[in-house]
């Protein structure tokens, strides 16, 4: 996807993956047009919203991919993958099952992601429903191990969602290698040619 503003630095793409129903169209709903839907329908294939955010004073435009949690509607699984830099593991912290499965969803992730360091984040969704069947120390402990970073949020409230995304975004343009299109590496090199080193001794 190509930067055609020039005040957009990168554009960067991020999937939500998960199991069925935890929330994964609720957040990236809630987070793109701030709605809420009581009564979603489940994905079929791969949903897909762009929005801009800014970022420490910088435009960052973001593709993002909500994914089918029902098995039957994943066919085309290993190509949304390709070239993702972001990843959003859901699991709803009112079902445990969803917990127990998401050992699957990053193995999924560890298979299919093009990227090595992809960054990851875990996400305890619904933390607006009184019946918890997951602590957020659970969570927390689970994030550890697998290296992410961690939210609970609810796109039924709002609570942790921008933060979520904002958070994930940051750590992105942290990390070396993993967004800096050939197009600014290219203008750094024109404007600062007297910076790059000269492999010529004389
Ligand atoms: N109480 C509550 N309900 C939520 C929340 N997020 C989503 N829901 C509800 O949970 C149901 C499933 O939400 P979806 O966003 O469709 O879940 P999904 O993970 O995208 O599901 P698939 O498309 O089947 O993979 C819907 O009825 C939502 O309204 C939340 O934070 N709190």
């Amino acid at each position: 996807m190509a930067n055609d503003n020039p005040n957009v630095l990168t554009t960067l793409k991020v999937l939500i993956v998960g199991e069925s129903g935890v929330g994964k169209s609720s957040l990236m709903l809630r987070f793109v047009d701030d709605t809420f839907d009581p009564e979603m329908a489940a994905t079929i294939g791969v949903d897909f919203r762009v929005t801009t955010m800014n970022i420490d004073n910088s435009f960052v435009k973001l593709a993002i991919w909500d994914t089918a949690g029902q098995e039957r509607f994943r066919t085309l699984t290993p190509s949304y993958y390709r070239g993702g830099q972001g990843i959003i593991c859901v699991y709803d912290v009112s079902r445990r099952d969803t917990f127990d499965r998401l050992e699957h969803w990053i193995a999924e992730v560890d298979t299919y992601c093009t990227k090595t360091d992809v960054v990851k984040m875990l996400v305890g969704n619904k933390i607006d429903v009184e019946d918890r069947a997951v602590t957020r120390e659970e969570g927390l402990q689970f994030a550890k191990r697998h290296r992410m970073l961690f939210i609970e949020a609810s796109a039924k409230t709002r609570e942790g969602v921008q933060c979520a995304f904002e958070e994930l975004i940051t750590k992105i343009l942290q990390t070396p290698g993993l967004w800096e299109s050939a197009t600014a590496k290219l203008k750094l090199t024109r404007q600062h040619p007297e910076d790059v080193p000269s492999s010529c001794s004389c």
